[in-house]
């Protein structure tokens, strides 16, 4: 019978095991073990160690799952690890053997499988999904998602609802046009394709759906065609509305004045929708329910596909919370995913002054970058400095929510760019950019900065500052603490309530990986992966120059409190 849909709906409760991705479908990343807690963490030993092994150690991002006594992890260039959670051992692996020619923009990382059932899934760079049996590793079925050489790729785990395996894709820096995709779990075969920009049709059991949207009202010509909107960082299921929320990446190209985003016109807003948005979908047809786009008239690179986490508020509301790469965190009605407030979350957000009431941006027209059909040679726009930069106030990796503090941990970095337009045209496979960028960090002494901020007001209650990007995810406990990793390889454990670290352990690599936790035979457990890598040392320019020094790797950690030093001091 394996992982059924009961255990997937309360995975945040059964603390023996860990089956989604989020520690429970609502992405909150708190756990309410209290076993290990302020007074007792510093006795936190290490328990084991697995290496990845071989020449492939690169930016290893994957959440660990654990059932039934295996831990799955994924790492870099699409591999699959089952091991003993006892020993770490290795029990089998899976290696997708990638074909020459894959286009993944943002290194070869892979943030984790899925499970249901008697199966283990994942996708791949090469824009496929692999179900394999969970006990021997053995392919159950494959499937393509979309085509490598057009630019697609596949980073995210996948999400499992009902008898559905839900996933998105990668490629907005290719042209590509984002989709959601739902496949049987058993079979693999397609049951709908939910395209999430304007124009694009649908596919219902085989057959064409409705359009999202209408047609061209906010695309001019035919951009919409190539229009971006990468689903890449997956979704979440809340099952309290019946909905899938997924996020959606930046319009293609950057270059916003090619979408009129940059001057819009008479009867075309240039909002390109549904880019850079969160969207609620129907999971029994793929229809799109509500959207809320974050960033209209896109031109920073401002993906909005950040994890929305389901939670309450202290008013007892069901609210979405979302940090988005803009700068500002949202909280949104999780009946029909309406605007209910934003707040800053770094510091010096330049490209708009504010969220207004509707929840749109307002914009600070001078920090657009410039059309470079406006300048002398046609080549280069104006330059302009806009923060954060495009990696940025957050990047994928995601936040927690604690239920016993109320607040989110939200890892957030302080930096800006200098970025330009240029002119470009869609070439299959080539980037599609029509931008360059450097980016620059915004103070001297750090860019990574872990923020505790209540969502009823935007309060920071208190910041721990981070010399290099902060790049890992968090989770929350019970037990009053806050587990996140540095790209400096500090695996580190704060006071949720002062941001007081309480312990830390050296990984030997940077930590860009999603920590867990879970308890066995009365002792709780917490592991985390070790590999430094992601989109910083490739994109990151001056600050990839300044953490140049860091090692790759690929370990994954876990450590325990054993029953003796629980109580002692
Ligand atoms: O538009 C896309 O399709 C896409 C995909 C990915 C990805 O799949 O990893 C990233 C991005 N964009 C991106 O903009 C980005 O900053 C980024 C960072 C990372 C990473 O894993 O460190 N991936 C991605």
């Amino acid at each position: 019978q394996g992982v059924t849909e009961e255990m997937l709906a309360n995975d945040q409760t059964m603390t023996h095991q860990v089956v989604t991705n989020g520690m429970g479908r609502h992405l909150q990343r708190y756990s309410p073990l209290d076993i290990v807690n302020k007074d007792n963490v510093k006795n936190l030993v290490p328990a084991w160690a697995f290496s990845l092994g071989g020449e492939k150690q690169r930016g290893q991002e994957t959440q660990p799952l654990i059932y039934d006594g295996i831990m799955y992890i994924t790492g870099s260039y699409s591999r699959l690890y089952a091991l003993d959670v006892n020993t770490g051992r290795e029990l089998w692996q899976y290696d997708a053997r990638l074909p020459e020619g894959i286009l993944p923009c943002c290194d070869v990382i892979n943030r984790g499988a899925a499970l249901a059932g008697d199966k283990v899934i994942f996708g791949t760079l090469d824009a496929r999904i692999v179900a394999l049996d969970a006990k021997t590793g053995d392919v159950v079925w494959r499937d393509q998602i979309d085509d490598y050489k057009a630019g697609y790729s596949y980073t995210a785990a996948p999400l499992v609802v009902g008898d559905l395996v839900i996933t998105g894709n990668s490629g907005g820096e290719f042209g590509i046009v984002g989709t959601v995709q739902a496949r049987n779990v058993d079979n693999g075969d397609l049951v709908w394709e939910r395209p999430v920009i304007e124009g694009h049709m649908g596919m219902l059991n085989g057959e064409e759906s409705t359009m999202t949207g209408t047609l061209n009202a906010t695309w001019p010509g035919d951009m919409w065609k190539t229009g971006g909107g990468a689903t890449w960082l997956g979704g979440s299921y809340d099952a309290d509305t019946d909905t899938l929320v997924f996020g959606t990446g930046n319009p293609a190209p950057w270059n916003s004045h090619l979408r009129n985003a940059g001057a819009p016109t008479e009867g075309n807003t240039g909002d390109n929708l549904y880019a850079a948005s969160r969207i609620g979908i129907d999971p029994a047809t793929g229809e799109i329910k509500w959207h809320y786009q974050t960033t209209p008239r896109e031109g920073w690179d401002y993906d909005g596909v950040n994890e929305v986490v389901s939670y309450t508020d202290r008013a007892g509301n069901m609210r979405y919370a979302t940090a988005d790469r803009n700068g500002f965190f949202y909280v949104l009605n999780r009946e029909d995913g309406a605007f209910v407030d934003a707040y800053p979350f770094v510091k010096d957000i330049s490209w708009a002054s504010d969220i207004d009431d509707n929840g749109r941006p307002i914009f600070v027209e001078e920090n657009r970058p410039g059309d470079p059909t406006a300048s002398t040679d046609g080549k280069k726009g104006d330059v302009v400095f806009s923060s954060p930069g495009f990696l940025g106030g957050k990047n994928w990796m995601p936040m927690a929510f604690s239920q016993r503090t109320g607040n989110f941990y939200v890892p957030s970095n302080e930096w800006g760019m200098d970025i330009w337009n240029e002119p470009i045209t869609y070439k299959k496979g080539a980037a599609y950019l029509g931008s360059g960028f450097t980016i620059k960090p915004n103070y001297e002494d750090h860019i990574g900065s872990l923020k505790a901020i209540d969502p009823d007001t935007g309060e920071w209650k208190w910041e721990y500052k981070n010399e290099a990007p902060l790049w890992s995810g968090v989770m929350t406990t019970a037990g009053g603490l806050v587990f996140f990793g540095t790209p400096e390889g500090e695996f580190l454990a704060l006071d949720d309530e002062t941001g007081e670290v309480l312990w830390s352990f050296q990984t030997g690599s940077g930590i860009v990986g999603q920590p867990i936790t879970w308890d066995q035979d009365g002792e709780q457990y917490v592991s985390v992966i070790s590999g430094w890598g992601g989109a910083v040392p490739l994109w990151g320019g001056e600050v990839a120059k300044k953490v140049s020094y860091l090692n790759q790797g690929g370990l994954l950690w876990t450590f325990r409190l054993p029953k003796e030093l629980a109580s002692a001091n």
